[in-house]
């Protein structure tokens, strides 16, 4: 059995770690903690991973504190910046077990690993390219992590294939253009009713390609973080490792 402490257990997605680890037959619950919890209370001997799903502003100082402590850990949460991953390679550096390991997600859907696969495919096919990413109204981060790093994948995709910058005649900008992230622009959509949802946009002259991913209910991240949870376990991915393609055949 897996032992797996969630830390940000009374979250949205917390939560449903704590259900998705009580069902599966071979992870155990160890500890549930969430703000104001005691995270030194975790350690190698109760837990062999740690699953973290809380904000962007509390993430990175759960993580180091954790990879101190001795445990794998498991990164739901969102924020990372090039700066914070250098933190987390640094303390991983310094761990006190041989071989740790922190695995950091943007995103655990299938569906949404997907578009982020086919989305660095197309990128060197197409002249234009804009990424819009859709949430429910209570997400505290914009734009989501997941656009970003969809953003960054393709921005590295068309520097590969040797393409300049994104047409754009845009001469005012009150914001309407969106966040460019390495030269591609994001725009974030809040409504009520929605999940997580993302759309990238490809245009050539005469053509459009759009990839879509609609996760509609948080289910849908769970057989991820299993999947996160069982491959770290193994202790065979040791250092900093980001995004669940790893761990697919893609
Ligand atoms: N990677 C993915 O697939 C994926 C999917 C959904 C959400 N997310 C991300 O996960 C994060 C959490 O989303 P959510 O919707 O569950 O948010 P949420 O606000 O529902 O839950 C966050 C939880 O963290 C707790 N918390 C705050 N500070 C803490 C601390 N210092 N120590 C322990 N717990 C603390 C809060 O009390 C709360 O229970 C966000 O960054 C979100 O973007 C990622
Ligand atoms: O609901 C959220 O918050 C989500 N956050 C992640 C992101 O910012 O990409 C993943 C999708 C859901």
């Amino acid at each position: 059995m897996i032992k797996v402490s969630v830390v940000g257990a009374k979250g949205r997605m917390g939560s449903h770690v704590v259900d998705a680890v009580d069902s599966a037959a071979d992870t155990e619950l160890a500890l549930a903690l969430d703000a104001g919890d005691d995270l030194t209370a975790i350690t190698p001997e109760n837990t062999d991973v740690v699953v973290e799903f809380t904000v962007p502003s509390v993430s990175l100082g759960n993580v180091l504190a954790l990879v101190k402590q001795g445990v794998d850990v498991v990164v739901g949460t969102t924020g990372w910046t090039e700066e914070k991953l250098d933190q987390v390679r640094a303390a991983l550096a310094a761990a006190p077990r041989e071989g740790q390991s922190v695995f950091i997600a943007p995103n655990f859907a299938i569906s949404a690993v997907l578009a982020d696969h086919f989305a660095k495919v197309a990128a060197p096919y197409f002249e234009s390219a804009e990424v819009i990413e859709l949430h429910h109204p209570t997400k505290v981060d914009a734009p989501s992590g997941t656009a970003f790093h969809t953003a960054q994948g393709i921005a590295e995709a068309r520097k590969a294939a040797g393409l300049g910058p994104v047409p754009d005649a845009t001469e005012t900008d009150g914001g309407s253009r969106g966040q460019v992230v390495d030269g591609i622009h994001v725009h974030a959509v809040r409504l009520r009713g929605l999940n997580a949802h993302e759309e990238v946009l490809f245009g050539n002259s005469g053509e459009q390609l759009t990839i879509r991913a609609d996760s509609f209910d948080r289910i849908s991240f769970m057989p991820g973080v299993l999947l996160a949870v069982r491959k770290v376990s193994t202790g065979t991915y040791p250092g900093l490792t980001v995004g669940l393609d790893h761990f697919l055949d893609l």
